[in-house]
């Protein structure tokens, strides 16, 4: 049928585009200049894209300026945005202006459009800048010929947002390339403003490396700052810059680096942390990487490998006359000039951020806040700066103040010289921790320990295994070993419990019937636990559970546990006793009458499921139940004589 060529075809938008088409227009902070400006970085990378292709395949290149022009139509209230790079087949079209590619970036924008809206300057984070057309338009016509196609194939893309869009092919020759027409609405019509129009592109897009043209006239100074002294790029200049690369516009970063080295091989670099982390908001790992140039042209805006994956957080340009280009990225990652700028990139970046933490200590904890969580995953990663890394640990310890974290060298310049050990506890939450039988004897030494509510600040520690030669070990392990005292605590602690305890060394006494008592709780508990001993080790409370020397802490088992459900079979633990607990010198006593048997042995089990309890681990809840319910009733039955 004739007709079947020249009727348009109509799609409906995948719903979630739909859906952020609606957002879009009703509930999101609109700062509609944020459009224009992801639909020049469009134009850009379509410009990027094909000019890479050009490079390795001289049957599409042609002498013309890769560009981009502005243009405004007042009567038709009309504004163009039109480029010549890969330009779209029909298929991409479809794909690209019809579907969100990130799943997921829906789910987070709808967040970010609650009560504290942010801006939507960040649409153009997460894949969909295009969309950001329809802030400003009421119907948006894409007049687009890809590369691949010849001078006739090029296609007309049409949508008012509502839904549906239709595609066609467009009579007569078009140009490669795409351009994108939006029809202003009323309340936009300042945007048919050359002034207008140059203001924006002035603010948003100065260092797109590509000409942009309004009407005639040449809008972008493409500045390469990365290659002038630092001493002549102003603040606001770096800052513009960071805006252009990060998408974040009107945000300051945290701090900034510029490098440049001549030999043994010759590098630029600028280099920005954000403000805030994105991962910390729930929206994934950050994909994104840094602007790697030859000579001041973009080769690759996403190399991701320039940095190692804990740096991922970090925006910038890196730019090398020494790095071969044309090749695959395989080869470019094997390349002995480009392993070496990335590893002076890392020198730098860990450097600064050691100064920082030295000098601008309450800065550099603002910056541990946001990425400190990606950061410490470095200590899994790189060996080579475990130790640099290390340093820039914070971690929360019963010795901080006011809740700021420390660092690691703290911790060790402030422990007593024969202490060989940094000790740690983990748990789910400071109360917790806090609570926990085995830091009682460090309060009572006044010996420092880290809190490590975060699980993966455990997987940390047991990466670094040691900082500064000492061992980094969980205080509820067999393996803690406390330094010696000092003769006014040893003074202290043989008052406290003049009885039962001599001086380290020497035998401990125990009290009569203790070593009963043992025997009673093993038979209570023997499938379930590893030993039942003494310990000098608690303070105020009967009992508390200890991982065996060399086993994980009880918070990594956990983990483990959950993350491997039928997983393995727990490991058994060490139930150990204070002595000197009025209820365990109690329990001796009665011990050494065979008709308290079965009751010392009910309160070895109870005591031991108490700890489980404590140690955040489930007893079985029946016989728990069951037999306090038997205490009380034991109790009751007392107690009623007391009634009579
Ligand atoms: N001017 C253009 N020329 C060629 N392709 C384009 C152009 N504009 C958009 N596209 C295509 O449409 C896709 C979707 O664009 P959109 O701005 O929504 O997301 P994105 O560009 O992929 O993500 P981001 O905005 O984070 O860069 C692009 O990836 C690109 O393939």
């Amino acid at each position: 049928m004739s007709t079947e060529t020249t009727q348009p075809e109509q799609f409906t938008f995948q719903a979630e585009v739909s859906r952020l088409l609606h957002l879009l227009s009703h509930s999101l902070y609109q700062n509609k200049e944020v459009a224009v400006r992801e639909l020049v970085s469009n134009a850009s990378d379509a410009l990027d894209k094909f000019r890479h292709v050009a490079l390795s395949d001289e049957t599409v290149r042609d002498e013309a300026e890769l560009a981009i022009h502005v243009e405004l139509d007042e009567e038709a209230k009309t504004l163009t945005i039109r480029d010549n790079g890969i330009g779209m087949t029909r298929d991409e079209l479809v794909g690209n202006l019809g579907t969100i590619a990130h799943s997921g970036s829906l789910d987070f924008l709808s967040k970010l459009s609650g009560d504290e809206a942010k801006d939507v300057s960040l649409i153009g984070q997460f894949g969909v800048g295009f969309y950001s057309a329809f802030m400003l338009a009421d119907r948006v016509e894409v007049r687009t010929r890809s590369f691949q196609e010849d001078s006739a194939g090029g296609l007309l893309w049409e949508s008012d947002g509502t839904g549906n869009f239709t595609i066609e092919p467009l009579e007569g020759e078009t140009p490669r390339g795409t351009a994108i027409t939006l029809k202003l609405r009323e309340d936009t019509a300042e945007f048919l403003k050359p002034e207008h129009i140059k203001h924006v592109l002035g603010k948003y897009s100065t260092f797109v490396p590509y000409p942009i043209y309004v009407a005639e006239e040449r809008v972008n100074e493409q500045r390469p700052i990365w290659v002038e002294p630092k001493s002549q790029v102003t603040d606001e200049q770096y800052e513009k810059f960071y805006q252009y690369l990060s998408h974040r516009s009107d945000e300051k970063p945290q701090w900034h680096l510029h490098l440049a080295a001549d030999s043994p091989f010759q590098f630029h670099a600028v280099l920005y942390a954000p403000q805030s982390n994105f991962e910390k908001l729930g929206f994934g790992k950050s994909e994104h990487g840094l602007s790697l140039c030859a000579k001041r042209v973009l080769v690759e805006s996403d190399c991701k490998d320039l940095l190692p994956e804990y740096l991922r957080f970090i925006y910038g340009l890196v730019d090398s006359a020494d790095l071969p280009l044309n090749v695959s990225r395989q080869a470019l990652q094997d390349d002995t000039v480009f392993r070496k700028i990335r590893k002076v990139l890392v020198k730098k970046v860990l450097d600064h951020l050691a100064k920082m933490a030295k000098s601008e200590p309450e800065q550099y904890l603002e910056f541990w806040g946001e990425f400190g969580s990606i950061l410490r995953e470095g200590i899994a990663g790189d060996f080579e700066n475990r130790d640099k890394l290390a340093s820039l640990l914070r971690f929360r310890s019963s010795h901080d103040v006011d809740g700021k974290p420390i660092s690691l060298d703290d911790y060790v310049s402030r422990a007593p010289e024969d202490q060989e050990q940094i000790y740690f506890i983990g748990g789910a939450d400071m109360a917790s921790i806090r609570n926990s039988p085995s830091l009682e004897i460090f309060k009572k030494r006044g010996l420092e320990v880290l809190y490590l509510t975060d699980p993966v600040d455990e997987f940390v520690a047991a990466h670094l295994g040691t900082f500064q030669e000492k061992r980094l070990v969980s205080i509820d392990s067999a393996d803690v070993k406390l330094p010696a005292e000092s003769d006014q605590q040893k003074a202290e602690s043989e008052e406290g419990d003049d009885e039962a305890q001599s001086s380290d060394g020497d035998e401990k006494k125990h009290p009569a019937g203790f070593e009963k008592v043992v025997e009673l709780f093993q038979a209570g508990i023997e499938n379930e636990v590893e030993d039942v001993r003494a310990t000098e080790l608690l303070a105020d409370s009967p009992c508390r559970l200890v991982t065996p020397e060399g086993a994980l802490s009880t918070q990594m088992q956990k983990i483990l546990a959950m993350s491997n459900a039928d997983g393995m079979p727990p490991m058994k633990k060490i139930l150990e006793l204070n002595p000197n607990h009025p209820l365990i010198e109690r329990l001796s006593v009665l011990a050494g009458n065979e008709q308290n048997a079965a009751f010392v042995k009910d309160c070895g089990r109870q005591l031991y499921d108490n700890a489980l309890l404590l140690s955040g681990l489930a007893p079985n809840p029946e016989t728990l139940t069951r037999r306090t319910q038997q205490f009380m009733e034991d109790l009751a039955e007392k107690r009623s004589s007391l009634v009579l």
